[in-house]
């Protein structure tokens, strides 16, 4: 995304050159810019039962997430980009530079594991300084680069704190600061977010969501959950049986998903509007109270399990944000009910067969949805 944008200067700065040279000189930013970031074709056969095939390229800047089932060969995927796995077919350039047959330790990428695989004996700064000494920095040199980033990730009063003292989040970003130190060209997260309680996860997700923005290489994430996938990437690509499935903006897959399952897992309600602290007013609908205090255009997303509906206005509901609606269409899935819901706001919510059944739920019924403030996501847009 940096490039596209300082190929535009570069052509802003040139309008007065000859049209052709004007052409030539911005064809060639766009290959050089071409040769950065991610290419990679990754086909990893396990055994005669599972092959995974994907396509993945992203700029320099970009943030893309793997969504998919279990199973699907996301980790795997993962793995064969940080050398884990061979690729039995394929291709892999970070830079147009061939990694393929780099060995996993000098392919500058960085790595955050589910489960952070901090060194328990080591201070925090131990083990971010780990990182760089891996890359061959002094013991010295190694320390002081862990040092900022740490302050960077506001733990310098953690520095010596061992992992057992840090929380989950705290040892979140412990563990991205290790990652980060050896400034990699690629960034892998493999669900970084699902080793947190809810309320943890708002605050690291919103955290996590600015050191990317920050991070000018590609980064790649594994996760499950379509909530992360939306706030934290700027491309998502849904994997199923090893194949990509689809592909594209969070919110081109969420409004047209071409699966099943990735109607169910990226379903989110998602909007558009303007924030006035922890008020967005929607545009074409309704105000939304949301958790996040922020001004200006943003996103806003809560998934349909986040709704709950009811028959008669509640009473005494501390839900601000209540709106009434007619019920458009229901859709079973096994033991849970989608129900498409349109009125003085369009949404989707998820509810149990039975609770359907004791709602009555019809299509033409009306209903009151709710959803609390601290089931919402907001985001700049
Ligand atoms: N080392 C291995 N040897 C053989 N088969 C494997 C190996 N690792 C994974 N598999 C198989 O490859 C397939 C893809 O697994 P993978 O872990 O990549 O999926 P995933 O999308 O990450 O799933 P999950 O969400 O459950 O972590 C599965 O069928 C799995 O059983």
């Amino acid at each position: 995304m940096s490039d596209t944008t300082g190929n535009k200067h570069k052509a802003e700065e040139k309008a007065g050159a000859e049209p052709e040279a004007e052409v030539m000189a911005e064809a060639a930013a766009d290959a050089a810019a071409l040769d950065d970031g991610l290419d990679a074709r990754l086909v990893v056969e396990h055994g005669a039962s599972f092959r995974l095939d994907v396509t993945l390229t992203a700029r320099p800047g970009d943030v893309v997430a793997l969504l998919g089932p279990n199973g699907a060969g996301k980790t795997t995927a993962l793995r064969a980009l940080a050398g884990l796995v061979p690729l039995t077919a394929g291709h892999l350039r970070l830079d147009a530079v061939e990694l393929d047959r780099t060995p996993p330790e000098e392919r500058p990428i960085g790595v955050v594991f589910q489960d952070y695989l901090l060194f328990p004996h080591l201070s925090a700064l131990d083990n971010v300084a780990f990182g760089p000494r891996c890359h061959g920095a002094g013991k010295a040199a190694a320390r002081a680069e862990a040092a900022e980033w740490l302050a960077r990730m506001d733990l310098a009063a953690y520095a010596s704190a061992r992992p057992r003292r840090l929380s989950g989040g705290q040892a979140q970003r412990v563990a991205l600061a290790r990652a980060l130190a050896v400034r990699p060209r690629l960034l892998l997260l493999d669900e970084p977010l699902a080793a947190l309680d809810a309320r943890t996860r708002l605050d690291v997700r919103a955290r996590l969501r600015r050191h990317l923005a920050d991070f000018a290489a590609v980064a790649v994430l594994v996760t499950h959950d379509p909530l992360d996938a939306m706030v934290l990437a700027d491309h998502l690509v849904a994997i199923e049986d090893g194949r990509v499935v689809q592909q594209g903006a969070p919110t081109d897959v969420a409004r047209h998903p071409r699966t099943d399952y990735i109607a169910r897992l990226v379903g989110l309600n998602l909007y558009r509007g303007r924030a006035r602290g922890h008020t967005v007013d929607l545009d074409g609908g309704p105000a939304i109270t949301v958790a996040d205090d922020l001004a200006g255009p943003v996103c806003v997303a809560f998934p349909p399990s986040a709704v709950t509906l009811h028959r008669d206005r509640p009473t005494g509901s501390s839900a601000r944000n209540l709106w009434r609606c007619a019920v458009a269409g229901l859709e079973t899935h096994a033991d849970q009910v989608r129900a498409e819901l349109t009125g003085e706001l369009d949404l989707a919510a998820d509810l149990t067969t039975t609770a359907a059944a004791e709602l009555d739920l019809h299509p033409g019924a009306t209903v009151w949805a709710a959803v609390k403030a601290t089931q919402t996501h907001a985001y700049p847009a």
